[in-house]
């Protein structure tokens, strides 16, 4: 389902010098007397509120622990709209006494968003300066842990659990995902966290705009249908939120951004397959098949009478190509009628 709102209003900032320098230098007129007065400055920033993460005041925690450029590697494009932040936290509906795993914390502007909503909030940060720089700006609140990581080499289980068990003062039995991920990680992502709804109740993130069109709105009858809309859907209900206009990240990437929410199924609403493995393994299999008739491309999972029967029985002629997602079942793989 597509919400037709559309964050694209940027905040306002100077436009971007022509040449990259390898360190930020603010533009003039923020330019302060000497290194110690800026140092000062960005202490102050550190200690600030949500609200005050404009593009100066992210130039300035950037450059005050002699951070370099952002990195693309890494996609450090930071959120400079506050509206923007809070948008994202009300799409995972946050209030006191959640806790929250942030992926990707940057300069914390995110975070303090979810702290101000009553979050505890578990961040994990790959960049070692940015870690560093998170830790300082909220050191004085015990409502939040940063763990330097990479979340697609990171065991969350074995590290979410115990602290959401500690922190975790209500009923609920579920936490939440709120991130404002780095484009180039965001299928690893979706991929690591949609099967852990036991865990968490809605994974809300920041996605390119074409992938969360993809997501959470491609048709079973369009060429756009891949094995990952499979997977989504099988393991939760996507919505795509609003678009995010790129101006409102610096440095501005190339493409849009969108928020998408997943809201998590537990394993009794998933759908009835023997073993999710091999029906993913089916999926694929179809899937690289493509333009190859089913009955050739899943002839290593079962016989091609087996296929041709099940073909026969749901209507479909037996010479069918796999153009899109279909329903089988097949006695030796596992898969049950669905
Ligand atoms: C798009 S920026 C978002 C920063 C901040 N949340 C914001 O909204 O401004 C992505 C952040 O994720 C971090 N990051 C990149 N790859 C990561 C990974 N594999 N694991 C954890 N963090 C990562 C980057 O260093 C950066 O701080």
């Amino acid at each position: 389902m597509v919400a037709l709102t559309s964050l694209s209003a940027a905040p306002p900032r100077p436009s971007p010098s022509p040449a990259t320098p390898r360190r930020w230098t603010p533009p003039p007129h923020i330019r302060t007397s000497s290194r110690r007065a800026r140092t000062a400055r960005s202490a102050t920033v550190a200690a600030a509120t949500p609200g005050t993460d404009d593009y100066h005041s992210t130039i300035r925690a950037l450059n005050s622990r002699g951070r370099h450029v952002p990195r693309k590697s890494l996609g450090q494009n930071y959120m400079l709209n506050a509206k923007v932040n809070e948008e994202l936290v009300a799409a995972a509906g946050v209030e006191e006494g959640d806790v929250v795993l942030e992926i990707g914390p940057g300069t914390g502007s995110l975070t303090a968003a979810l702290l101000e909503a009553g979050a505890t909030v578990f961040a994990v940060e790959k960049d070692k300066h940015m870690a560093a720089l998170v830790k300082d700006r909220f050191g004085s609140t015990d409502r939040l842990k940063v763990i330097q990581e990479d979340i697609t080499k990171f065991h969350i289980r074995s590290h979410f659990l115990p602290f959401m068990k500690e922190k975790c003062h209500t009923t609920r039995k579920h936490a939440k995902v709120v991130s404002n991920l780095p484009f180039n990680v965001s299928t690893e992502v979706v991929k690591l966290l949609l099967p852990m709804g036991d865990v968490f109740s809605v994974v809300v993130l920041m996605l390119q705009d074409e992938t969360a069109v993809r997501l959470a709105d491609a048709s079973i009858q369009t060429p756009e249908y891949r094995p990952i809309n499979v997977f989504v859907n099988f393991y939760s209900e996507p919505e795509y939120k609003f678009r995010v206009n790129k101006d409102n990240f610096f440095p501005t990437p190339k493409v849009d951004g969108a928020v998408i929410s997943f809201k998590l199924k537990n394993a009794e609403e998933y759908p009835p397959v023997g073993s999710p493995k091999s029906f993913f393994s089916m999926v694929n299999s179809a899937f690289n098949g493509k333009r190859k008739m089913l009955r050739k491309s899943l002839q290593h999972i079962c016989s091609s009478s087996e296929i041709e029967a099940v073909l026969h029985n749901i209507g479909l002629p037996v010479t069918i190509t796999c153009t899109f997602g279909l329903q089988l079942t097949c006695s030796n793989t596992g898969l049950n009628d669905t």
